[in-house]
Order: C-alpha cells, then sequence, then structure tokens
C-alpha cells in the first residue's frame, strides 16, 4: 500500500517551515548515505535534532490518517533534504536498519515505511519526481507542498534530476507495530470500513462486530 495523503501539514506552519529554511544551513547529503547509495545520492541535507524537523513531526504524529496507516512505534532519522537543479538521487535501498542519531544509545530501528513530506509547492519547481519500482514497473510523483507520501520501505526508489527550482522535502521512516504491509493495509481498510459503517448507520450491530474484528486483529498483530 502507497498512500499519497493531501494537506498533511496546515498552510501557516507550511509559511513558517518556508520561510526559516531561507536561513537554515544544509550539508552534504552524502554524509548520511549507506556505502552503496553514496555514489547515487547528489543533494543536501538539514539533520535532527532541529526544531523545525521536530514541528513538522509532531504535526505528522498527529494526523489520523498517519496513525492508521503506519501504526507507528518509532520515527527514525527524520531530515530535510534539498536538491538544487541538476541534483538527483539515483535509485537505491534504504538501509533496513537504522540507528536513531541523537538517542546516545545505538540501538538500531527496523524501517518498515518510508515517507517524503513536500515542502516546495509544485509550481516552484520542474523535474525531482520520486519514482517507486516494483515488480511490475514504475511509478512516479511529483509532491506538493504539505503533501505526505507514505511507501514501504521495500522497494527501489530514485529522486530524479530537478531540472528548474529546488525541491525541498522532509524524508523520514518508521518503524511500524505492524510489520508486514500487508497485516497494515488489512487493519487500514477495516477501520475504513468501520468509520463508513458509522457515519452511515450509527452504533449498529455490524459496525460492534467489525470493531471486534479491527481490535482483535490489532491486539493479536501489533508487536514492539
Ligand atoms: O527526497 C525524497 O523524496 C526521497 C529521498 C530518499 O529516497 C532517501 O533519502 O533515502
Ligand atoms: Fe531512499
Amino acid at each position: 500500500m502507497i498512500l499519497h495523503i493531501k494537506q498533511v501539514i496546515d498552510t501557516g506552519t507550511l509559511s513558517v517551515i518556508q520561510d526559516k529554511l531561507g536561513s537554515a544551513s544544509f550539508a552534504n547529503g552524502r554524509e548520511s548515505a549507506g556505502w552503496a547509495a553514496q555514489g547515487v545520492k547528489d543533494n543536501e541535507q538539514l539533520r535532527a535534532p532541529h526544531p523545525l524537523i521536530e514541528l513538522l513531526l509532531k504535526r505528522l504524529q498527529q494526523h489520523e490518517m498517519v496513525q492508521q496507516a503506519a501504526r507507528p512505534l518509532q520515527f527514525v532519522n527524520t531530515m530535510i533534504n534539498r536538491y538544487q537543479p541538476g541534483q538527483s538521487y539515483g535509485t537505491h535501498m534504504d538501509d533496513a536498519l537504522m540507528f536513531a542519531r541523537d538517542s546516545g544509545v545505538a540501538i538500531s530501528t527496523r524501517t518498515d515505511l518510508s515517507f517524503t513530506l513536500g515542502l516546495t509547492p509544485l509550481a516552484d519547481y520542474e523535474g525531482g519526481e520520486l519514482v517507486i519500482e516494483d515488480s511490475s514497473g514504475e511509478r512516479s510523483w511529483r509532491i506538493d507542498a504539505g503533501d505526505l507520501l507514505l511507501y514501504p520501505s521495500s522497494f527501489l526508489h530514485r529522486v530524479n534530476p530537478v531540472s528548474a527550482g529546488t525541491r525541498t522535502a522532509m524524508v523520514g521512516w518508521i518503524e511500524s507495530l505492524l510489520r508486514e504491509p500487508q497485516q497494515r493495509e488489512i487493519c487500514f481498510d477495516l477501520f475504513q470500513s468501520l468509520q463508513y459503517e458509522f457515519n452511515a448507520h450509527g452504533k449498529t450491530s455490524q459496525f460492534d462486530q467489525l470493531s471486534k474484528t479491527y481490535n482483535n486483529l490489532l491486539r493479536r498483530w501489533a508487536k514492539r
């Protein structure tokens, strides 16, 4: 399940972020790339801990659909990245295990989901598509400011070269309470049905039974 969730960040927060990022100092993106990805990663980045990342992360964590779709246990390695014209991030695989950078203790976190949260309006850059590959081929997304793309970390992916403007985004990884993509999709779908039933007919016996199944599956599968 790959989800494109629109308008995860309100326009007020976005304009504060865009304004403050203007004076932030970015480092070379290769610093945090895995050994094999270093050769294909050409961007700049701002890493945690940083107040702007904290603010955006808080908004993401409070978002109902993000909670339902990802069932996050932990967010790890969240950063803001930036691609200038000509910059790109070639095809790569995200590391399965990452270290929480500022925790002091080296405990690895499993990356079940990757996300990109757009920070630049579509009209302000060209190119810079996030392309995800699977056995059936490729699909690409241009991500608008405030929109989130949430995808399983198990896919090869790349960011095409930016041809004009600057593409800024927050990216990061999530360890989920539901490890398998299929478990997440089943729970997500059930929750949608549950909400639909409640909104259409109220707390019916059909709702109660769906709720029982949904909560018992979550209880069975959720693992920390
Ligand atoms: O900028 C993006 O949308 C994705 C970046 C990425 O794939 C990564 O940092 O591993
Ligand atoms: Fe990646």
